[in-house]
């Protein structure tokens, strides 16, 4: 799994690659926080960026055009959780593109009003669908994420409980999002591939960007993934990295390039700073 070097699987990573050296003032650096920059743990309130992954992120930030940490954690958590509010040049884009923080200003919009249903309702919904000891519920504000992690049977939890909160999500205008033993009722019309863009729209200018790189490791960042392979069907070189887990294969079937884990990441990380300096 691992790919101790930067050789990348796939001639278009290696285009990829190539771009970034060439035009690294141009490039987009997007990375997922839960299982590529921060390893995952039992408890989410307990995840910690890699303690290597804000110094890497700040030697890479002013070689490049933009980093963007693009997440389904709240904005304000990830720059706290990953230690990024000293790194100049990072934007996040938190709850999915939702929630903005850049340049130590938080933008957080108003949550729709199926989330506070969400709210009241699902205490007693997962007591009727029998929840397994150790479900817990993580409340983002502007969703709520059921954990399955530390059931006796994380899978077998999930499954039992994924009906009834699809439909929940349904009746309350919110999307169920799938991820590493967890799933999420959260506001619809947003993902990874549409904040990625948004941030690529907003900056555009000729020769913007030269290269998108993005790096996840679970199903939430295949929207990314897709937005990677449009930009390419354009023409503009892309690399899709892939924090490598036995939890989810999705991404690494598709990657360009597969690490190992968070650690794997900051190693990608610390490669390319020395290859841009
Ligand atoms: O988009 P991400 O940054 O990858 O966030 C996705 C979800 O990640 C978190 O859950 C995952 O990490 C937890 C901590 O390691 C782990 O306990 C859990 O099993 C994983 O699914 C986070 O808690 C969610 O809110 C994020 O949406």
């Amino acid at each position: 799994m691992t790919s101790p070097s930067l050789k990348p699987l796939t001639s278009a990573g290696d285009d990829g690659l190539a771009a970034l050296r060439k035009a690294p003032g141009d490039a987009v650096l997007g990375l997922d926080f839960d299982g590529t920059l921060a390893p995952i743990v039992e408890d989410p309130a307990q995840a910690r960026a890699h303690p290597a992954a804000a110094p890497a992120l700040a030697r890479l930030a002013p070689l490049v055009g933009v980093i963007a940490i693009v997440t389904g954690r709240p904005a304000a958590v990830a720059v706290e959780h990953g230690g990024l509010e000293g790194v100049d040049g990072i934007v996040v884009l938190g709850q999915y593109g939702l929630e903005r923080w850049e340049g130590g200003e938080l933008t957080v919009p108003e949550p729709p009003p199926g989330v506070a249903e969400v709210r009241a309702k699902l205490p007693a919904l997962l007591a009727a669908a029998g929840a397994p000891e150790g479900t817990h519920v993580e409340d983002k504000g502007h969703a709520l994420a059921v954990h399955t992690r530390r059931c006796a049977e994380p899978q077998v939890a999930l499954d039992r409980l994924r009906g009834v909160l699809e439909a929940l999500a349904e009746r309350t205008g919110l999307q169920a999002e799938p991820g590493r033993y967890v799933l999420e009722l959260r506001p619809s019309g947003m993902d990874k591939g549409v904040a990625l863009r948004g941030l690529l729209a907003e900056r555009a200018r000729p020769g913007f960007p030269s290269v998108v790189l993005y790096a996840g490791d679970d199903l939430g960042d295949l929207a990314a993934y897709a937005a990677i392979d449009e930009l390419r069907a354009q023409g503009v070189p892309g690399v899709k990295v892939c924090s490598g887990s036995t939890e989810v294969t999705a991404l690494a079937e598709q990657a360009d390039l597969v690490v190992d884990g968070p650690a794997g990441v900051v190693e990608l990380l610390d490669r390319l700073a020395a290859m841009l300096v």
